[in-house]
C-alpha cells in the first residue's frame, strides 16, 4: 500500500521541477510513452504499457503532461499523433493506483481538510496533464483501437481529432468505480459531440458504445477497419496539417479552443486581435505565392 501511494504522489511531486523532467525526457526517453516521428514535422506518442492494457499509472500522468508540453516548444513539431501499443488504446486508470486514494483517507494523522487539500492538489496535477494537450498549439489526433475506458475519454475528449477502428469501443466508466468522471470527460465530451442529454446518459450508466455510434454521435470523425489503416490515416491526415503555415494552424486550434469557451462575440474579437499581428507572417506570401503557382509551399518554423 505504501509503495503505491509514493508512486501516485510521484506524479505531485515531480511536478514543480519540470525543467528537471524535461531535461531527463531530452533524449525522448520515457517509460510509458514511446515517442517516434514517423514523417516531417509529425511526432507520433503512443502508450506504452502493453501487457498492462496501456492502464494509466502515475508514470504516465506526469510523462504525457510533460510530453505534450515539450512537444509545444518543439518547432519542428506540427501536428502529433496519440496512439496506444498493444491490444486497446487504454484501459483508463490503473487500478492498482486507486490504493492511494484509499490510503490518504485512512490516514489517521490527517484530518478531513488536510486530507481533501492533498486530493486536490492530487487532482489538479493530473488534470493538468491531460489539460497539456489542449494547451499544445499543434493539433492532435487520437487514433483509438480496441477499448478506450474511462481515463481513456478524458485523455481522448481534450485531443482534436479522434479516428478509431471497427472493433474500438469506449466507456465513460468512473460511476461503474464510485467516482465521478474528473480529468476532462464532463466539461469536455458533450461539447464534442454537441448532445448533453447523450453525454449525461454514457455518464450516468457507464454503458458501452461502440465505434459506429461513436461516429454516428461526432466522437469520432472517422472509422478504419484495423489499426494499420487507423494509424495509416492519422498519420496522412497529420501529415496534410504539418504541410500546411504553421503560423495558420497554430492559430486556428488557439482560436477554435478558446472560442469553444467563450461567445461568438468574444471569440470574434480574440481572433480579430490574433490577426491583426498573423496577418503580417511571411507564412501568408509564401502560401499564397505557392498557391499561384501550384508548388508547395514551405514554411519556416515556428
Ligand atoms: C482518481 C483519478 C482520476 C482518474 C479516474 C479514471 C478512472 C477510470 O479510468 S475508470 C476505468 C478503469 N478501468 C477499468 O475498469 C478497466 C479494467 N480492465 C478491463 O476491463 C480489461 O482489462 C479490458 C477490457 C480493458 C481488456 O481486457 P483483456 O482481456 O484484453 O486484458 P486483461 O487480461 O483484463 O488485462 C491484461 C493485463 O492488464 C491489466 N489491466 C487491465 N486493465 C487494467 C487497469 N485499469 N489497471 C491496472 N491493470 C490493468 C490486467 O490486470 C492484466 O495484468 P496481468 O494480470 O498482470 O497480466
Amino acid at each position: 500500500m505504501l509503495s503505491t501511494t509514493r508512486s501516485v504522489f510521484s506524479g505531485i511531486t515531480k511536478k514543480p521541477a519540470l525543467s528537471l523532467v524535461l531535461r531527463a525526457m531530452s533524449s525522448e526517453s520515457y517509460t510509458a510513452l514511446k515517442v517516434t516521428r514517423p514523417c516531417e514535422h509529425v511526432v507520433q506518442v503512443e502508450i506504452n504499457r502493453p501487457e498492462k492494457r496501456n492502464a494509466m499509472n502515475g508514470a504516465f500522468f506526469s510523462e504525457i503532461g510533460a510530453c505534450f508540453e515539450k512537444l509545444n516548444d518543439d518547432s519542428d513539431c506540427r501536428a502529433i499523433v496519440l496512439s496506444g501499443a498493444g491490444k486497446i488504446f487504454t484501459a483508463g486508470l490503473d487500478l492498482t493506483d486507486l490504493g492511494t486514494v484509499i490510503a490518504l483517507r485512512e490516514d489517521s494523522e490527517l484530518d478531513i481538510a488536510r486530507k481533501a487539500f492533498k486530493l486536490k492538489k492530487f487532482l489538479t496535477v493530473w488534470q493538468e496533464n491531460f489539460n497539456a494537450i489542449e494547451k499544445c498549439n499543434k493539433p492532435v489526433i487520437a487514433a483509438i483501437h480496441g477499448a478506450c475506458v474511462g481515463g481513456g475519454v478524458d485523455l481522448t475528449s481534450a485531443c482534436d481529432i479522434r479516428y478509431c477502428t471497427e472493433d474500438a469501443w469506449f466507456q465513460i466508466k468512473e460511476v461503474d468505480i464510485g467516482l465521478a468522471a474528473d480529468l476532462g470527460t464532463l466539461q469536455r465530451f458533450p461539447k464534442v459531440i454537441g448532445n448533453d442529454s447523450y453525454a449525461r446518459e454514457l455518464a450516468y450508466t457507464a454503458r458501452k458504445f461502440y465505434s459506429d455510434e461513436a461516429k454516428s454521435m461526432g466522437y469520432v470523425s472517422r472509422i478504419l477497419p484495423d489499426r494499420v489503416s487507423l494509424i495509416d490515416a492519422a498519420l496522412d491526415t497529420a501529415s496534410l496539417i504539418a504541410s500546411k503555415s504553421p503560423v495558420a494552424v497554430q492559430g486556428t486550434k488557439i482560436s477554435m479552443v478558446y472560442s469553444r469557451d467563450h461567445t461568438v462575440k468574444e471569440g470574434m474579437e480574440h481572433i480579430g486581435i490574433w490577426n491583426q499581428a498573423m496577418l503580417q507572417s511571411s507564412d501568408m506570401m509564401e502560401a499564397a505565392m505557392s498557391q499561384m503557382q501550384k508548388k508547395q509551399a514551405k514554411f519556416s518554423k515556428l
